[in-house]
């Protein structure tokens, strides 16, 4: 699976805790992230991460373009809900995109934790069949 991760700044002791905690699991997937939320996983576990730019400069709009062509199957993005963000439009954007394509996406630990409790449980692999067959082109 494709699985994003995004923090905000406020947010990525936690999201650097979420992952540790997790990590024999998302090991096991093709990750990606934000810059600099990246640089924090990678400083703290053994993952090696796909990392884009940073939030602000337009990493989130880099993962959307993903979403848009169905390629992210997980996304956990733990936003700052008390804090404005100067990208707020990108990061709308973003989890718009993710409605249009019906990707799951956690915006706070708790939510976090169903979504990689299901990715153990296998309920994600119909995301296969998704990069399998894209609509359009030739099988
Ligand atoms: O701003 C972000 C998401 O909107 C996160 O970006 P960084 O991971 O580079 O801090």
């Amino acid at each position: 699976m494709n699985i994003a991760f995004i923090a905000h700044d406020r947010k990525k002791d936690e999201m650097v805790n979420f992952v540790i905690a997790y990590e024999h699991v998302f090991k096991g997937h093709a990750l990606y992230s934000t810059g600099t939320t990246g640089t924090r996983i990678m400083e703290q576990t053994q993952l090696s991460i796909h990392r884009f730019m940073s939030g602000p400069l337009g990493g989130d709009q880099q993962i959307g373009a993903l979403v848009a062509q169905n390629e992210m199957d997980l996304i956990i993005f733990l936003r700052d809900p008390l804090m404005a963000q100067p990208h707020e439009p990108d990061i709308i954007a973003l989890l718009r995109l993710c409605d249009v394509q019906g990707i799951p996406v956690a915006t706070n630990v708790a939510t976090g934790e169903l979504l990689v409790r299901a990715l153990q449980r296998g309920d994600f692999a119909w995301r296969e069949l998704v990069h399998k067959y894209k609509p359009g082109e030739e099988q």
